[in-house]
């Protein structure tokens, strides 16, 4: 079951000192994931392919009502889990309350933290702990016209 990457943070913290213990490039992302789109699959999916093992750090339901308002998210944080979890190129999801991933990046200890080119180098958290260690921070290219808040806009617009 796809569920079982679904884990704490010690088990996340766990199991990427044994894929670090095995060589492998540990890929670290966050976001919130709330109504999964075309953009999200094809920038996880790139961000995969930067290493061996994709970690994802998804914010609980408090954390993206702070992000993106009271009226957010719109599907809940077990959902978002199941969602993202279920995905092929995704190797370990793991929720995260605080405002930022700070935290979990430095007890993860990622080679290469990665998120869509909406965020530059200076404005993705945890970027100077990643650069620090020798590793990478890498965008990757947004599929244009993708994002949960226009999705949102459309199906308001169609009701
Ligand atoms: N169109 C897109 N193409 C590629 N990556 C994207 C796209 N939109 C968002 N992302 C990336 O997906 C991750 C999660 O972002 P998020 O959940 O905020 O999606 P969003 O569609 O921007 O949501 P919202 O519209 O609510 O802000 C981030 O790393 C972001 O860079
Ligand atoms: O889904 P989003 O809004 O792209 O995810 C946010 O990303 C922030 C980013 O990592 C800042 O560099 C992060 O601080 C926030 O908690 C969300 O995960």
């Amino acid at each position: 079951m796809t569920e079982s990457k679904i884990l704490t943070r010690e088990q996340a913290i766990e199991q990427a000192k044994i894929w670090r213990s095995e060589g492998q490039q540990i890929v670290f992302t966050n976001g919130c994931f709330d109504i999964v789109h075309l953009g999200h699959i094809d920038y996880l999916e790139k961000a995969r392919s930067l290493g061996n093992k994709l970690i994802l750090g998804l914010n609980t339901d408090a954390s993206v009502s702070c992000i993106k308002g009271p009226l957010r998210p719109v599907v809940n944080e077990y959902a978002r889990a199941r969602l993202m979890a279920a995905l092929a190129f995704v190797d370990a999801v793991t929720l995260f309350g605080e405002p930022t991933p700070l935290e979990l990046i430095e007890a993860v200890q990622p080679d290469v933290l990665v998120k869509g080119d909406d965020y530059t180098v200076a404005t993705i958290v945890g970027a100077d702990f990643v650069l620090a260690r020798g590793g990478r921070v890498e965008t990757v290219a947004l599929v244009p016209g993708y994002s949960t808040t226009k999705l949102i806009e459309r199906i308001k617009a169609s009701y």
